[in-house]
């Protein structure tokens, strides 16, 4: 095995480790069956790159020129970048800029060529407002990322941020800073672009759904602009996809990511604890409870039987949270499964000065380094738990770099498509988010959904009982 990979390390998930609570040969046996018989029909789909984001890590030269011109082309226009998008058209980019420029990255200088990137995901006023304030607006340029371009809180940020544009240069220059991320043909975006002619159009694949989206335009405009480099974290997906599609269930990451974390559900390990032990990887987690949430949480199975599946993922970090959530963790309920993700090499390391050498309680940390303590944290933690019989997994990540990164984003994309499968939901689609979408557009006002509001002022019991 090649040393720049990422390995999926399930020590912690046998009975040796964990007892009842972990797995035998002969479980692992029964589980590598059932994972077999999903490989079976994810397979042949995946090499023909089905779902849509089986294909994302093999975009080719031309391809990717469109995308690489337009951030060449917003870098000499402006030296800030802001995406207006939520969801899976705004925590990819998050997720691999955090990991990659570090989660400190707007508060320093960025280095030359490489764009300030702000991801503005919440039509929060306050927060909102702050940047927009803050914006030299003669040096920023927006993306505006949204599948569908129907979505309240993306198009609200647009309109205000156009408005302000077209107040300052007029309208045709205002249009010349916005790029738009949408559906080829359909949607409110392509028909403003359609419309008003100004603005840049990149295309998010239509059979990609949007939290599956970070290796297409929808991550990769803004993340090259930032300056990573989007070739290379292709190519780390591209080794991991080859990986992923083993039929042997015991050297596929992706299917023993799905199959242990599915039969750990089926003995009511509803939550999952991502917890990374770097810093920088808490976006990931964050883009990682996206992808678990909203794919497998469904009501129904393919049937149409009620089931109520899903897995509650919590985004955590290591060390922090071990000074927060871990007390739950160890003597909590037993209802959870953790997943760590630590760095080999953990990018720079701090020695500890020898100071301080007559106080025993402190002294042992002279001579050694930030790096050893934070890898000991992470290795004493998952043996804590084991202790406990709490199993848990851990992705082990050589370095923190685009390779590295592309192999963790697509292993986690593939698992959670693989784990839908066993389960028998639909992991694509999230019908369960629409009420709340259609009765904020009665209360909003939209025309079409009168009937939405009726609706509200019905079912509304906020403010009915005050104390
Ligand atoms: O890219 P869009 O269409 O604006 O959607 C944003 C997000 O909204 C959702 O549809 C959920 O409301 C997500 O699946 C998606 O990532």
């Amino acid at each position: 095995m090649s040393e720049d990979m990422v390995r999926l390390d399930y020590s912690y998930c046998t009975a040796e480790a964990v007892g009842q609570n972990g797995f035998s040969d002969a479980d692992l046996d029964r589980i590598g069956k059932d994972a077999a018989l999903m490989l079976d029909s994810v397979l042949p789909e995946a090499k023909q790159g089905k779902p849509g984001f089986m294909a994302l890590p093999f975009m080719t030269d031309d391809e990717l020129d469109p995308v690489l011109k337009e951030a060449g082309r917003l870098k000499d226009l402006a030296d800030t970048l802001v995406v207006l998008g939520i969801g899976g058209s705004a925590l990819g980019a998050t997720a691999v800029d955090m990991a990659l420029a570090g989660s400190l990255r707007n508060s320093f200088a960025r280095p030359h060529g490489c764009m300030r990137l702000f991801v503005a995901d919440n039509p929060d006023p306050r927060s909102f407002g702050m940047l927009l304030h803050n914006l030299d607006l003669n040096r920023t340029v927006f993306n505006v990322v949204s599948k569908s371009g129907s979505t309240a809180e993306t198009m609200a940020q647009f309109m205000v941020v156009m408005e302000m544009l077209k107040n300052k240069m007029g309208w045709d220059k205002a249009a010349q800073r916005v790029v738009f991320t949408t559906d080829p043909e359909k949607g409110n975006l392509r028909l403003i672009a359609q419309k008003e002619g100004d603005f840049r159009c990149l295309e998010v694949p239509p059979d990609v759904g949007g939290r599956f989206s970070v290796l297409s335009p929808v991550g990769l405009l803004p993340l090259a602009a930032a300056g990573h480099n989007i070739k290379v974290l292709l190519s780390g997906a591209r080794a991991m996809y080859e990986r992923c599609l083993n039929p042997d269930f015991s050297s596929n990451p992706a299917a023993l990511l799905a199959g242990l974390t599915v039969e750990y559900m089926h003995s009511a390990r509803n939550i999952l604890v991502m917890m990374p032990y770097a810093t920088d990887l808490f976006g990931l987690a964050q883009w990682f409870a996206q992808l678990w949430a909203e794919s497998l949480g469904k009501a129904s199975d393919l049937d149409g039987k009620e089931v109520h599946a899903g897995q509650t993922p919590v985004a955590a970090v290591g060390a922090t949270d071990q000074h927060s959530q871990l007390q739950l963790y160890i003597e909590g309920p037993q209802d959870k499964l953790v997943l760590f993700a630590t760095l080999d090499d953990m990018g720079g390391d701090i020695p500890i000065p020898g100071l301080f050498q007559d106080i025993d309680s402190i002294s042992y940390l002279g001579g050694a380094s930030m790096g050893a303590l934070i890898k000991s944290e992470a290795k004493a933690t998952q043996a804590a738990l084991a202790q406990q019989k709490r199993p848990s997994l851990n992705l082990r990540l050589p370095r923190l770099d685009a390779h590295c990164l592309g192999q963790v984003l697509f292993l986690l994309e593939a698992a959670t498509l693989m784990a839908g499968k066993l389960l028998r939901i639909n992991p694509l689609d999230q019908p369960g988010v629409e009420l709340g979408k259609v009765l904020t557009y009665g209360l909003m006002g939209r025309k079409g959904f009168e009937q939405e509001a009726k609706r509200m002022a019905e079912i509304d019991f906020g403010g009915k009982r005050l104390v």
